[in-house]
C-alpha cells in the first residue's frame, strides 16, 4: 500500500478513489474506521471513507487519527486527507482540527491546503476559492444546509480553525513548476507557516503541486490535487501498470434515486429526472417530523412502481423551503431526520430487489451506506467527473453512483443508468 486516504464523506471519498484508479493506482474505498488493518483489501492506496464533515471537531479528530493508524500499519507511505472542493467547513472545523492532528501525529511541521477541482469549476487564485466565475461566499454554497460558505479567502477561513499559521504559494509561483512550488513550500515554512494554501486553476497546475508534494508526508485537499500523486510512485517504480477498472459487473436488479441533497445541482437533476418522467415522491420533512408520512410510506409508494425503470424519492428543496424546515425543526435535527429516512428506505427498497442506487449529497450517502451496513466499495466507470459507478460486496453486491452534491450534468439521473450494461 503506497497512499493512504482519509475522506471527510462518502461522496469525496468516491471522488479521490475515482481520481487515483483514473491515475492507475489500485484503489479500493473502505468504509468507516477500518477495524483491523491486517484485513484491508490489497491495494496501491486505500480510501477511508468518514462521515465527519459536520460531526463535532472531537468525534472527527479520533476516527482521523485512528483512520490513520490502520492505514499506517498497513503500510502507506504518504497519507492524504480529503475534504470538500468548496472546503466545506464551519469555523470550529473540521478542516483545521483534523489537519493539525495529522500532522502531529505524523512529526510533521508542514503541509498544504488546496481544494482545486478545475474539472468541476472549482478553482483557487490568490488564496480566494471560485465556483465557476464566482467567489464561493456567492456561489450556492453560501446557503448550504449545514456548512453555509460565506468567505473565500481560504488562508482567512483556514486560519480560524487551525492552531498553525496558514500562508499561500501564489498562481505566480505555481504557474513556475514544481521546483517554483517547492520553492514556494520553503518560503512558507521560513516564515513560520504550518499550512499553505496552493492556487490552482488548471489540471496543469495540480499536476505541478503533485510533483512538489512527493516528500510531503502529508497531502490535503480536493480530489484535484491527488491527480499528480500517482505519478510520484510510478518514478519510483512502485506502481506496476494494470487496468483498475478491469472487471467491474454490475449486478442486475431494480434501480432507485434517493436525493437528500439541495445543492443546486441537485435541484436541477431532480427537477430534469421529473421532466424526463422518472417516477417521483417527494419527501416533506415537516410531515416526516410529525409522523404524517413514515418511511413505510415512502416503500409502499415504491412497492407499486413497475420496476422496468428507475423512481426517485427526493427531499431536495429550495434554500427558502429549507429555511422553514430548519426554523421548525433546527439544522440538525432536520438533517439527522431526512437522513435516517433514506437510511431506513435504502435497506428497504433492497428488500424490495433494488441493487442499483444513486444517492445524491455526501451527508445523505454516509447515512444510506451506513443503513446498507457497506462496508468496501469497488470503483467502477466515470459517469461525470468526479462520480463513478461502485459495486458493494457481499452476499447481495449494489451497484452504487454516490454523488457529491455538487456534481454531475443536469441529465445525470437519466444517463448514469446507461453505462451498466
Ligand atoms: N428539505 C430539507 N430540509 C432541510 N434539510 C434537508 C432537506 N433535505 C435534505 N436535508 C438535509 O440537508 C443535508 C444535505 O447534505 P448532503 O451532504 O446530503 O448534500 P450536499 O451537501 O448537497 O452534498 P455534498 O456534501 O456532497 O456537497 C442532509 O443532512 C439532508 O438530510
Ligand atoms: O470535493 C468535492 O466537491 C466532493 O468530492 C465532495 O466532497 C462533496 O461532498
Amino acid at each position: 500500500m503506497l497512499l493512504g486516504c482519509i475522506a471527510d464523506d462518502l461522496t469525496g471519498a468516491t471522488d479521490l478513489a475515482l481520481m487515483l484508479v483514473r491515475g492507475g493506482m489500485r484503489t479500493v474505498q473502505v468504509v468507516g474506521v477500518p477495524e483491523d488493518p491486517a484485513r484491508l483489501p490489497e491495494a496501491d492506496a486505500i480510501v477511508v471513507a468518514l462521515k465527519s464533515r459536520t460531526t463535532p471537531p472531537e468525534e472527527a479528530v479520533a476516527e482521523s487519527l485512528a483512520s490513520a493508524e490502520a492505514l499506517l500499519a498497513a503500510g502507506a507511505r504518504q497519507l492524504f486527507f480529503k475534504y470538500c472542493s468548496t472546503f466545506d467547513s464551519t469555523d470550529r472545523g473540521n478542516i483545521g482540527p483534523v489537519t493539525d492532528a495529522l500532522m502531529e501525529r505524523l512529526g510533521c511541521a508542514f503541509t498544504l491546503a488546496c481544494p482545486a477541482f478545475p474539472g468541476n469549476q472549482r478553482t483557487v487564485y490568490q488564496g480566494h476559492l471560485f465556483v465557476g466565475s464566482t467567489l464561493l461566499s456567492d456561489s450556492p454554497l453560501k446557503d448550504h444546509p449545514l456548512t453555509p460558505m460565506h468567505d473565500s479567502n481560504l488562508v482567512s477561513v483556514l486560519s480560524r480553525q487551525t492552531r498553525h499559521k496558514v500562508s499561500l504559494v501564489p498562481f505566480e509561483t505555481v504557474e513556475a513548476g514544481p521546483e517554483s512550488i517547492a520553492e514556494g513550500f520553503d518560503r512558507a515554512r521560513a516564515e513560520g507557516a504550518g499550512i499553505a494554501i496552493v492556487d490552482a486553476v488548471s489540471d496543469r497546475h495540480l499536476f505541478a503541486i503533485g510533483a512538489a508534494a512527493a516528500d510531503l508526508p502529508l497531502v490535503t485537499g480536493g480530489s484535484g490535487v491527488a491527480i499528480g500523486l500517482p505519478e510520484n510512485f510510478r518514478r519510483q517504480g512502485l506502481l506496476t501498470e494494470s487496468d483498475p477498472l478491469a472487471g467491474f459487473a454490475a449486478p442486475p436488479g431494480k434501480a432507485a434515486i434517493l436525493a437528500g441533497s439541495c445543492s443546486a445541482a441537485t435541484r436541477g437533476q431532480v427537477a430534469q429526472a421529473r421532466a424526463a418522467g422518472i417516477p417521483a415522491y417527494q419527501i416533506d420533512p415537516l410531515e416526516l417530523s410529525s409522523g404524517v408520512v413514515s418511511p413505510r410510506t415512502m416503500l409502499d409508494w415504491a412497492s407499486q412502481q413497475d420496476g422496468e425503470r428507475p423512481f426517485m424519492i427526493f427531499s431536495t428543496a429550495t434554500p427558502d423551503s429549507i429555511r422553514q424546515v430548519q426554523d421548525a425543526l433546527g439544522r440538525d435535527k432536520a438533517g439527522s431526520l431526512v437522513e435516517d429516512a433514506l437510511a431506513e428506505v435504502a435497506a428497504g427498497l433492497v428488500g424490495q430487489g433494488v441493487r442499483r442506487f444513486i444517492v445524491a449529497g455526501g451527508e445523505t450517502s454516509g447515512a444510506v451506506v451506513n443503513g446498507l451496513k457497506l462496508q468496501a466499495l469497488e470503483i467502477g466507470p466515470e459517469i461525470d467527473p468526479g462520480v463513478p459507478w461502485t459495486r458493494s460486496g457481499g452476499e447481495t453486491p449494489l451497484a452504487l453512483a454516490l454523488k457529491s452534491g455538487n456534481f454531475g450534468a443536469p441529465d445525470f439521473f437519466v444517463k448514469a443508468w446507461d453505462l451498466l450494461l
